[in-house]
């Protein structure tokens, strides 16, 4: 998939330019033989009114005569050939031709970008017509959506049986259609997926009422004569239940302006979170503190880490400046050639799948690989005075449009076939979260069960303990990757073992993490 990552989309555009050139070529030779038959044609009339005004003189002259018969044979014959010539097929072999080499993206990528933009829509709460417009929260980024791509977008989240999505984009493309001089889209076709979605969520007059509309600009539309007959019968049963009932049988049900159910419980806290709605409580940030640390280790007297508290407990902190920019070019160079969708771990069966619910790419890459790598990997010690023997590789991540990651922890639970277990090296005691972009819009890792939330700024990273001194999983450090809403978003990923902690971060039973020293 193309559409998980932003890094393939600049392929892509690779891709486009060579249609471009394509089409261009190819326009140019259609119009050269139009250019020819156009001459042709010029001559043809020409000839045959001068030989329609006076016909028997005309043939009675040898020379008109044999041009006559020359227009009919060898000429018309070059015409025929020129009408016959589908120069289309020679530049359509031409891009078939480099389709092996190119990026193309697939249905599959158009039906995950427009999955990606009705995310974004919901969770940062976006007005639709804003964003045919290309609005982001009121910042304008992008070229206006014609009716024609908002119908896209709504007949992708119908082919979703998303019918919430659907009337939305439907409703948008009407109202875009209006305003074309151009149409893009024929108003009978917007209307019948609305009526549809419509009565879908459940409003069955105004489905009648749009399929009404769709008869009269069409009378003969099987379909929508279908429709209508099913849907009247449904309202005259729905009324007959009325009468029956008693006088509080309320109005008939209408729920599509309904947003699709949270899918899950923290989903509501948690996209407030990504909006910047909800913040740290101020009794909690007001105890926090900003200070340099040297860890004990003399090598950074001279340049101690410059620390910020987000959080007290479970202990988040931040360190600013800790990847350079020289030092991420080379992550990122060096991932992205290895870059795979990003998997999770179904957690019955332990085996690794790509889900929704985890959108992005990924790599992993080896600290012997590059002294920057191995730079980095020390510094992450030197940050957390833990050790990074047993530390995994560091993972790099690129989200695309929507890119996210849904709420979760990253220990393995008890209940969980643990994949960590192949490892030998016991649960991911701790988290170090690099940042190497900053992102316009969106974004944020979030904390749901604390009302925390970390926005990316290029070359800081994060730091949490996931498991308490006794070993036990931390269930406050749950977090999740808000989709990014504008911008792409590059991180990396240190997690850090139990084994070879056991005198750095003594266990305990003790809930608060040591201190750093500061
Ligand atoms: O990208 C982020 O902000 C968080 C990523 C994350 O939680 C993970 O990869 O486990
Ligand atoms: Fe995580």
């Amino acid at each position: 998939e193309l559409y998980t990552a932003l890094v393939d989309l600049k392929e892509v555009l690779h891709t486009e330019s060579i249609l471009i050139n394509s089409l261009d070529q190819y326009i140019q030779a259609e119009q050269k033989k139009v250019e020819l038959l156009q001459k042709y044609l010029e001559i043809y009339k020409h000839q045959h009114a001068e030989a329609s005004e006076d016909v028997e003189t005309y043939i009675a002259n040898p020379i008109n005569a044999y041009l006559l018969i020359k227009r009919l044979t060898t000429d018309w014959q070059h015409v025929e050939t020129l009408m016959n010539m589908h120069m289309g097929h020679d530049y359509l072999k031409n891009v078939s031709m480099y389709r092996e080499y190119m990026k193309f993206p697939t249905d599959e990528d158009l039906n995950g970008a427009a999955v990606a933009l009705t995310r974004l829509q919901d969770t940062y709460n976006l007005d639709t017509a804003a964003l045919a417009r290309g609005e982001l929260n009121g910042i304008k980024y992008s070229s206006e959506l014609s009716a024609a791509d908002c119908f896209e977008l709504g007949r992708q989240s119908y082919n979703n049986g998303d019918f919430y999505h659907t009337q939305l984009w439907m409703r948008e493309a009407d109202a875009r259609l209006k305003l074309e001089t151009n149409k893009t889209v024929e108003k009978s076709d917007i209307l019948e997926y609305l009526a549809f979605s419509t009565y879908k969520q459940g409003n069955l007059p105004l489905a009648l009422d749009l399929t009404n509309k769709l008869l009269d600009i069409f009378p003969a539309h099987p379909r929508a004569l279908g429709n209508k007959g099913f849907y009247e019968e449904e309202l005259q049963k729905l009324n007959e239940l009325r009468i029956k009932g008693d006088d509080e049988s309320e109005d008939i049900p209408v729920n599509n302006e309904m947003m699709p159910q949270a899918q899950y419980p923290e989903r509501e806290l948690y996209e407030q979170l990504c909006r910047g709605e909800v913040k740290t409580d101020i009794a909690i940030t007001s105890q926090l503190k900003c200070y340099y640390a040297n860890n004990n280790n003399p090598f950074l007297l001279i340049a101690p880490f410059k620390v910020e508290e987000a959080y007290p407990s479970p202990k988040i902190l931040i360190f600013h400046d800790v990847m350079s920019d020289n030092e991420i070019e080379t992550v990122k160079s060096m991932a992205k050639p290895r870059f795979k969708r990003a998997t999770v771990q179904n957690y019955k069966t332990g085996e690794l799948e790509t889900a929704q619910y985890r959108i992005s790419k990924s790599a992993w890459l080896k600290d012997k690989e590059h002294k920057h790598i191995d730079d980095v990997c020390r510094r992450v010690r030197d940050m957390t005075g833990l050790t990074v023997e047993t530390a995994e590789e560091l993972q790099v991540v690129n989200y695309g449009i929507g890119g996210h990651y849904e709420p979760h922890f990253d220990f393995a639970r008890k209940e969980e076939t643990n994949a960590f277990k192949s490892l030998g090296t016991g649960n991911r005691i701790a988290t170090v979260l690099f940042y190497m972009s900053d992102v316009p819009q969106g974004g944020a890792t979030v904390f749901p069960n604390i009302n925390a939330a970390i926005w990316p700024k290029k070359g800081t990273a994060a730091f949490w303990f996931n498991l308490h001194p006794s070993g036990e999983g931390d269930f406050n450090t749950r977090h999740a990757a808000c989709p990014v809403l504008a911008g792409s978003k590059w991180v990396s990923n240190k997690w850090i073992h139990e084994q070879g902690q056991e005198f750095l971060r003594p266990c305990g039973l003790e809930q608060a993490p040591p201190e750093l020293t500061a």
